[in-house]
């Protein structure tokens, strides 16, 4: 699966990412989203696969998405017979998130990508379009922090992993009112907080990287995003682990059903019969193969944004696979015209 669509997925997100890229600062959240859509879709619609949709976000506040279920790859059109073999063909589920951080791509600010994950069938956590509570950390500190530990601990645990100083820890939450007594308990224990107002999949992320200055992800975010977070993770071994959060109460902006009840009903329909369950990242993605890949739209931490020039545009993405153990940053100039020039930086 890696050599087949390995090459093919970079494509499809920098697609994606091109597109989202020329509403960048429009004030346009949709319409950024809408491209990001049709250019993943039209793009993923080329490849040789037979692909379903597991995860298409977007459901929770009516904007554009792929929808979950949808099939994608030239091997699942109506004449697929006699363009591929079907027996030999594996299907894969796909997660996609074509534009993380539309607000991020209309207000012009940092931190959007395009950004999907792939696995075999069945391979991918069909997360409801619930909000998750959200624990990131380095492999450094993998299985010594837990979400059912308090904040504090955390913070211990991974200075004591990492051996620097708590005063040395950078954790990235969500700035929303759910997460007030969280960020005071972080900066109590004396580690430094970056707010974000959109993008988790970043911040999850960028836990792995050293060099990122983002020790944790802390707090809710939400559940679709915590799957395509927990595969990146999975590939690159760091720590992630996801608990759906059911409770309006709890996620106070209300926007998941109307009661706690009527929700734990939903997940049970959708065969989530334990609500509280903590999810690490081995079960959100736990297929034999995960393939991840994302291209920065506007600039963020682990990848630079899309930068257009006269006739063309450069993008940076970021590929992982379980499969070959391999994170590679592909550094692309597209050339849509024939450009005068093609930029080396
Ligand atoms: O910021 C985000 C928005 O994603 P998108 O809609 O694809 O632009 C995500 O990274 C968050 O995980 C999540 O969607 C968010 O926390 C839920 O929204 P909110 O109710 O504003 O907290
Ligand atoms: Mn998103
Ligand atoms: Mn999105």
């Amino acid at each position: 699966m890696d050599n087949v669509i390995g090459l093919e997925i970079i494509e499809v997100v920098e697609q994606a990412a091109i597109a989202s890229a020329r509403l960048m600062g429009k004030g346009e959240k949709d319409e950024a989203d809408r491209v990001a859509v049709e250019a993943m879709r039209e793009r993923m619609n080329k490849i040789h696969m037979r692909g379903r949709i597991v995860i298409g976000e977007g459901e929770r506040d009516d904007a554009p998405m792929l929808y979950i279920g949808e099939q994608v790859g030239i091997c699942t059109r109506e004449d697929a017979k006699e363009i591929c073999n079907l027996d030999e063909l594996i299907e894969i589920d796909i997660a996609v998130d074509p534009c993380e951080g539309t607000n991020l791509v209309a207000y012009g600010q940092n931190g959007s990508m395009a950004v999907l994950a792939i696995s075999e069938k069945g391979g991918l956590f069909a997360a409801p379009d619930f909000y998750m509570n959200k624990l990131a950390a380095p492999a450094a500190a993998k299985n010594h922090v837990d979400i059912r530990k308090t904040p504090t601990q955390n913070l211990h645990i991974i200075s004591d992993c990492l051996g620097r100083s708590i005063e040395d820890l950078v954790v990235v939450v969500m700035d929303r009112d759910r997460h007030k007594g969280l960020i005071n308990e972080i900066r109590q224990a004396g580690a430094r907080v970056r707010l974000i107002s959109d993008g988790d999949v970043s911040a999850a992320i960028s836990c792995a990287f050293s060099g990122s200055n983002i020790h944790a992800l802390m707090g809710i975010g939400a559940a679709p995003e915590g799957v395509i977070s927990a595969a990146a993770m999975r590939c690159l071994g760091g720590h992630f682990q996801g608990q759906l959060i059911y409770d309006p109460a709890v996620v106070k902006t209300g926007l998941i059903g109307e009661s706690k009840e009527s929700n734990i009903a939903r997940l049970k329909e959708m065969g989530i019969t334990d609500p509280d369950k903590i999810y690490n990242a081995e079960e959100l993605a736990s297929g034999e193969t995960v393939l991840f890949a994302a291209c920065g739209i506007t600039p963020g931490t682990l990848m630079d944004g899309v930068r257009f020039f006269g006739g063309g545009a450069r993008t940076e993405s970021l590929v992982i696979s379980s499969q070959s153990k391999t994170a590679r940053f592909v550094d692309t100039i597209h050339m849509f015209d024939q450009p005068k020039s093609l930029q080396l930086n």
